[in-house]
């Protein structure tokens, strides 16, 4: 038995093993005829979140609400303006000096995989050469390299000897999106971060494609990010999800109180406007209208105010803060937070 075929050791499923805290990223936007920056675009303003070993946290919104340049932070591909990342009890981007893992060192054990399967691989080089690209970057031998490229295309389904000698444009989508797995695989990551993997593909493969990713987690220990608009998706694979709105997060918790007990506006339109066969799922809110305000110029207070039908003044007035609703579910809204000053906020007892 090799390596590849031997989860680690990981730790118990409750441990942390990305903690991110107040992650920021805005956007420059220049114009005019001296390039000056005429406006920022808040793409991530003030994200905190947790990852636990052996998890799958889904994160969820609308298109522009900040899901793949989060995603880009996680994986360290953007520099964040600010905000701090622990992973594994440690801080992200060390040195020998300060401590802390070095940004080389994550970005082997965190990997990404893209919606695009076709852009995201190199035409010119062959199935094999793809997976066993990074490994030999990082010292692995071409022979152990190659070992580790057939074991993986046998992990996700694709026989070696049938795949390995061919090129990107000669397989079908979804046999391209099996190889960006694999290849991410390659380095024998701990957490991987999954942009949309299956948005792009017909709806059976794309069932083929979740269950893949779900029995991977499972042989190899990893933990997931998996970022989608698609509701039915992430409720399918997620433990715990996150939806975000205008580069924050609305709410979080665990898939079974966002689905069936969801506290924010928000999340209620967005459930409410998912499409759905069961007549029980549909309705249970008012369902999104518009679109979300530009994030060069967000609403004051609350960002959801604009589109919310319970708004009231103090949404406009005060930034809501994250209220702990149950175990692990906690909703951005002065609605449900306690003496928030909003008109359906539960009473503080005297
Ligand atoms: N490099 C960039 N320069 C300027 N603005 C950017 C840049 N990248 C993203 N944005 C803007 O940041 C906001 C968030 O974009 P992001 O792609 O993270 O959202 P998203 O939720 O992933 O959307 P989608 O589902 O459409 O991919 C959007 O308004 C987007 O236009």
């Amino acid at each position: 038995m090799t390596a590849l075929t031997q989860a680690p050791d990981r730790g118990g499923p409750a441990q942390p093993l990305l903690e991110v805290t107040g992650l920021v990223k805005h956007f420059p936007i220049h114009g005019g005829l001296l390039g000056r920056q005429v406006a920022t675009v808040r793409a991530v303003d003030g994200v905190s979140l947790t990852i636990r070993k052996g998890e799958t946290l889904g994160i969820v919104g609308e298109s522009g609400c900040g899901k793949s340049t989060t995603a880009r932070l996680l994986m360290r591909l953007l520099d964040p303006d600010a905000g701090e990342m622990v992973f594994d009890g440690e801080q992200v981007g060390g040195t020998d000096q300060t401590g802390g893992v070095t940004l080389r060192d994550y970005r082997r054990q965190v990997q990404m995989v893209f919606q695009d399967s076709y852009a995201s691989l190199n035409p010119r080089l062959t199935i094999e050469e793809t997976i066993a690209f990074s490994p030999q970057v990082h010292g692995v031998s071409g022979r152990e390299a190659r070992e580790r490229a057939h074991e993986l295309l046998a992990a996700v389904g694709l026989a070696p000897a049938q795949f390995a000698r061919r090129y990107p444009h000669e397989v079908s989508g979804g046999q391209r999106q099996r190889i960006n797995i694999a290849r991410a695989l390659a380095l024998q990551p701990r957490l991987v971060i999954l942009d949309e993997p299956v948005s792009a593909l017909d709806k059976s493969v794309e069932a083929q494609v979740l269950n893949l990713l779900v029995d991977l987690k499972e042989k190899f220990g990893l933990t997931y990010a998996f970022i989608s608009h698609d509701l039915n998706v992430v409720q399918y694979i997620s433990d715990r999800v996150l939806v975000m709105y205008l580069g924050q997060v609305a709410e979080q918790g665990p898939v079974e109180e966002i689905y069936e007990r969801p506290a924010h506006p928000y999340t209620r339109a967005l459930l409410a406007s998912r499409p759905s066969m069961d007549p029980a799922k549909r309705r249970t809110a008012p369902p999104l209208t518009g679109d979300p305000p530009n994030p060069v110029n967000p609403p004051s207070g609350c960002r959801f105010r604009t589109r919310c039908t319970l708004a009231e003044d103090v949404c406009a007035q005060r930034v809501p803060v994250a209220a702990p609703l149950s175990a692990g579910h906690e909703a951005a809204c002065h609605a449900v937070m306690p003496g928030s000053g909003h008109s359906a906020a539960p009473r503080i007892a005297a």
